[in-house]
């Protein structure tokens, strides 16, 4: 049988001071290797259900599960340590830090994730050279374009090769372009044995992914 790497169990979350939940009893096993599409219109909680199986928020009730082990309920501290070891991130809008430069922005999981700082440098320079955006390391992501920030964005989230990698729109605001090489690289991820899933309600990419989950 096939593993899943992940898993959402009862799951249940509201934010605070608001009236209703946005995710109610939400049930659902992703499985090693696969690309899965959340998706749905725009406010349904797409991008809250992400951060919720990225553990970046604790649900209201119900649990998330990583490599089979409940992972939700854990200390911030421990969810830190299985985020860094088990996910990478591509966030809304590319979500780069402007005070520091590309490089620094595309090898920052390094930081968390217990890479040292020689072999992040040419980890990144090779995914940088692999998505085209091999830019002087000191440029500041003020001085790219939005395709080229979504490609920083994407080197960033593949730095640890991680098993998991959560997108929050990643070709939002791409053209065709620009959209099918972030989309060639999530697939790609899938293709080496990771497991990608995205929230996204753009049709070039959910057409591409093997599971959809309709919000
Ligand atoms: N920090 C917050 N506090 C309160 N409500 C929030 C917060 N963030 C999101 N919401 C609400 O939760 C609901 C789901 O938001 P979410 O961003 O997850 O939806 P989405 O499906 O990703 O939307 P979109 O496609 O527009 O990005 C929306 O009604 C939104 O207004």
């Amino acid at each position: 049988m096939t593993e899943a790497v992940l898993a959402a169990r009862d799951l249940t979350f509201a934010y605070q001071r608001q009236p209703r939940p946005v995710i109610v009893d939400f049930d659902h096993d992703v499985l090693r290797g696969s690309t899965t599409a959340l998706t749905g219109p725009s406010g349904r909680g797409k991008s809250t259900l992400l951060y919720l199986l990225g553990l970046m928020v604790r649900p209201s009730s119900g649990r998330v599960l990583v490599a089979g082990h409940g992972a939700s309920d854990l200390s911030d501290a421990q969810r830190a340590r299985v985020r860094a070891h088990h996910f990478g991130f591509v966030f809304q809008d590319a979500a780069l830090d402007p005070t520091r430069s590309v490089l620094d922005n595309v090898t920052e999981p390094a930081i968390y994730g217990e890479m040292d700082r020689v072999d992040a440098v040419a980890r990144a320079a090779a995914l940088m050279s692999r998505f085209d955006v091999d830019l002087p390391p000191g440029h500041r992501p003020g001085q790219v374009s939005g395709g080229q920030a979504a490609r920083l964005a994407l080197c960033r989230a593949l730095l640890l090769a991680p098993p998991i990698v959560l997108a929050d729109e990643p070709t939002g605001n791409l053209d065709d372009a620009a959209a099918t090489v972030v989309m060639n690289g999530l697939l790609e991820h899938a293709a080496e044995g990771g497991t990608v899933v995205i929230a996204t309600h753009d049709t070039r990419v959910v057409a591409r992914c093997d599971v959809v989950v309709t919000l």
